[in-house]
């Protein structure tokens, strides 16, 4: 582990540096990883793990599209792609990916194959916390182990094919082995993590649902819709308005961001645009920091779980989501949008 300072706070990290892939390679030497389940992180961290050199298996309901797509992704039926059932029972550590609400249906069948010293491995905390609601409780002689890489399955395996990475948050809810931590280590930098940083089930699923709700998913698109709205109301075209709201901030600003922060990325701009954001973010923060709070208590008292069981449980969930998604899609600022990055240049 490698103490780092995060801002006056130090924090005892995993960097590729002290655990490199021949050592993840070598804890992992005798172990075979059944990914289970192939939505979005499941392809991902199963072909960077494979990429990497580790012994991977991968489990997909037969007839369904993911199958067909596992098939075309290169993994062969009876070597290295089987049923569910069939590849948690030859996993010595079974990857948990089916969806969240997925994994409440599946864990009565999954669980008769954690025989003991397996590992059973999470990508979200969302199962083992909310355990009354899920019925998820492992038996006390397997390791319970979470990667939670902080990124979209598909940003997973498109920066390791750019030889970059993702950081991943680890946690070890249940070490019966002796070897918990290694082995979640191992699979952290084997399936292409930046850096990991450490927490526990709790904490990661609490964060998690926090983010997705808030900054990184829900909260953008409330503020994006309002500013457009302001925008639009008073007259400015839908060019104008996305291009001011959306545009600018993917193509030239989050960039500057990401490179070196937000006062760099102030810097970058006019001294009338520093002084202005300078003025305006508190006010923002202000406005908007009890609804982060109310988000915050419904995470924790379990009811955004609850939410997200009920809906992704009912068989037309992917109908109902895919619904809600169109109309995001199909409102006049993402349709905006949509022409916007048609004019790209590069398009
Ligand atoms: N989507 C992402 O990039 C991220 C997901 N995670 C976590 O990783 C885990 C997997 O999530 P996703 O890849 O988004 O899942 P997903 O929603 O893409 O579903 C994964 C697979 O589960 C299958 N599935 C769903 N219900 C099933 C059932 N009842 N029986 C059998 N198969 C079923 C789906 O067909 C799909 O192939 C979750 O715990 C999620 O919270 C963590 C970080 C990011
Ligand atoms: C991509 C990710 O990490 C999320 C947003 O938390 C998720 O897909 O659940
Ligand atoms: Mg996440
Ligand atoms: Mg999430």
């Amino acid at each position: 582990m490698a103490t780092i300072n995060f801002g006056g706070v130090l924090e005892e990290v995993v960097t590729r540096e002290e655990f490199p892939m021949e050592k993840a390679r070598e804890v992992l030497k005798n172990e075979v990883i059944a990914v289970i389940g192939y939505g979005v992180q499941g392809p991902g961290q199963a072909l960077n793990l494979k990429d990497n050199g580790f012994n991977v298996i991968v489990g997909q309901r037969k007839n369904s599209k993911t199958w067909d797509k596992a098939v075309a992704d290169g993994w062969v039926p009876g070597e290295t792609l089987f049923d569910i059932e069939e590849a948690a029972a030859k996993g010595t550590i079974i990857q948990f990916l089916l969806s969240d609400a997925g994994q409440i249906t599946l864990w009565p069948t999954l669980k008769q194959h954690l025989a003991p010293g397996k590992a059973l491995y999470f990508s979200h905390g969302f199962g083992i916390t909310y355990k009354e609601q899920t019925g998820i409780i492992p038996p006390a002689d397997v390791d319970v182990i979470l990667v939670a890489p902080k990124g979209s399955g598909t940003s997973l395996r498109r920066l390791f094919l750019a030889g970059q990475g993702l950081n991943s948050s680890f946690a070890i809810f249940q070490d019966a082995t002796g070897r918990a931590k290694e082995r979640a280590v191992a699979l952290g930098i084997g399936v292409g993590s930046g850096y990991l940083f450490e927490t526990d089930f709790k904490k990661e699923v609490f964060s998690d649902l926090t983010g997705e709700r808030g900054s990184l998913m829900g909260c953008i698109q409330g503020i994006f819709a309002a500013q457009y709205e302001t925008l639009r109301r008073n007259g400015h075209s839908p060019s104008e308005a996305f291009n001011e709201t959306v545009e600018e901030l993917t193509q030239s600003l989050m960039p500057l961001v990401a490179e070196n922060g937000m006062d760099w990325m102030y810097a970058n701009c006019s001294t009338t645009a520093q002084r202005g954001a300078l003025d305006w973010w508190k006010k923002f923060k202000d406005a908007t920091q009890p609804v982060f709070d109310e988000l915050y208590a419904s995470v924790a008292a379990g009811k955004e779980a609850a939410r997200s069981i009920a809906s992704n449980s009912t068989p037309d969930y992917r109908e109902k989501l895919n619904e809600e998604l169109k109309e995001l899609r199909e409102s006049e600022m993402w349709q905006a949008g949509a022409a916007v990055r048609k004019l790209r240049p590069n398009a």
